[in-house]
């Protein structure tokens, strides 16, 4: 297995550039091949994931196309149309590429088999293929009935219908039915079953949809109502910016160990439509500086020097939440972090894997079915070989241990490669 050393960081400075967003670039991808016309995308996230979602619309007909070696694209519209009929496709654990085009495939009126690595076949999908069933599609499962892989088949999406939903398992299957079912043409009233959680991912798949022209009334939550006759058109040019939940481990860093001034990150600020920026109010909660440019964010430790323990509810960010159980390391007393049941069905279990690894680093940890308490030691384990699990933001959140004046081996760190294969090489460039 391979593994990295990393050897104590006594601080951290200077100014780190956060790759593009996950889930803005897979999103404007598929929009983009869905729309007419062509759409130039700036700065596309390059990572495990959104190579996934290139390869599949390439396979799908639609050329996605390099601006040289720069992170621009520009993909050729399809207007709602795939070309190509037919087609097996590896999606590795991406789970925005995996739902959001169970949903469009559904409609495309070809066979199709989507699949992914073994974890993506634990990662539950039924709630999706549930509400696109009435919506008339065809879909069946290839192994464990409620998972992919899938088959797709050629389906009637019918007019006029209402479209019940469960959004508390993954808020991905309403965005995967929003982003689909304005291709049906007609009237649709996608109804909330229960409670929804990870309520900003929908809002950044409206602000999205809104770019290429669809717009949907968003009754309280309980409702979302699109209009037919609405189709996607490209808006010409669109930008991607800095992943909020890749910023979490930096602005972490910087609440712990910046010196000299604070560490900014730039690509996400104020403007970001990312529910992920939040991650900076819950570091103020306890009592990290922070201040905020419309493209920026910067953050110093506290006044006092060591940051507090919080009792906080992050279901509105759920990725960002796990940097915050690291950084609960570095708290004076004892953290909670409530309503992250989905913690459970992600990249791993990552309730199980963080209360384990955090034991490992000497910390005190109750696992709850959904929350987690945190109690750091009084001196953190020096050498901890932390297991990663193939879950990039393992990998990510315990690099922060090493501001904790102890060495750390983390195993198998290419797993970042998911969302950000270039993390380490920024974190030894801040590291003082
Ligand atoms: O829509 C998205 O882009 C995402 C939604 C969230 O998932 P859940 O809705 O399953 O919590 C988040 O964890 C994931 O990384 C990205
Ligand atoms: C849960 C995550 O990814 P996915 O898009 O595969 O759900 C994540 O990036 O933390």
């Amino acid at each position: 297995m391979e593994f990295l050393d990393l050897d104590p960081i006594a601080h951290v400075r200077g100014t780190v550039q956060i790759p593009g967003s996950k889930s803005i670039s897979n999103r404007i991808l598929l929009l983009a091949a869905l729309a007419e016309g062509e759409t130039l995308i700036r700065g596309l996230l390059g990572s495990d994931d959104t190579q996934r979602m290139l390869e599949a619309l390439d396979a799908l007909g639609i050329a996605c196309r390099q601006q040289g070696d720069t992170r621009d694209f520009t993909v050729q519209g399809g207007n709602g149309v795939f070309p190509v009929k037919q087609g097996e496709f590896f999606l590795g654990n991406a789970g925005t590429a995996v739902r959001s085009l169970t949903a469009a495939l559904a409609m495309a009126g070809g066979e199709y088999t989507l699949k992914g690595v073994a974890r993506m076949h634990e990662r539950p999908i039924g709630d999706l293929v549930d509400a696109l069933r009435v919506a008339g599609a065809k879909i069946d499962y290839l192994g464990n009935e409620g998972f992919p892989p899938l088959a797709i088949h050629p389906g009637q999406i019918g007019a006029g219908r209402r479209i019940p939903v469960k959004g508390n398992v993954s808020s991905q299957f309403l965005t995967a039915l929003l982003m689909s079912l304005p291709l049906s043409g007609e009237d649709v009233t996608i109804e909330l079953v229960g409670e929804l959680i990870s309520k900003p991912y929908i809002e950044i798949t409206l602000n999205l949809m809104a770019k290429f022209g669809v717009t949907v009334e968003n009754r309280n939550w309980q409702e979302f109502f699109i209009r037919g006759g609405q189709r996607y058109v490209s808006p010409g040019e669109v930008f991607v910016e800095g992943d909020a939940s890749s910023a979490s481990y930096f602005l972490a860093a910087g609440a712990i160990a910046a010196q000299g001034g604070a560490l900014r990150v730039e690509g996400v600020g104020a403007e970001s439509i990312q529910g992920d920026k939040r991650f900076a109010e819950t570091l103020e909660q306890m009592g990290a500086r922070v201040s905020w440019g419309p493209n920026w964010i910067e953050v110093a430790p506290p006044a006092s020097g060591r940051l507090k323990a919080v009792d906080v509810d992050l279901n509105h960010i759920p990725d960002a939440a796990m940097t915050i159980a690291v950084a609960a390391l570095f708290a004076d007393g004892t953290t909670t972090i409530r309503n992250i049941e989905s913690w459970r069905v992600k990249e791993t279990d990552r309730l199980a894997a963080m209360a384990t690894e955090l034991r490992k680093v000497g910390a005190t940890v109750e696992e709850g079915q959904d929350y987690i308490v945190v109690t750091p030691p009084t001196a953190l384990t020096p050498n901890a070989e932390i297991a990663t699990y193939d879950d990039h933001r393992m990998a990510m959140c315990f690099s922060l241990v090493a501001l904790g004046g102890v060495p750390i081996r983390i195993l198998d760190p290419n797993c970042t490669a998911k969302t950000f294969p270039t993390y380490f090489a920024e974190l030894a460039r801040i590291a003082g």
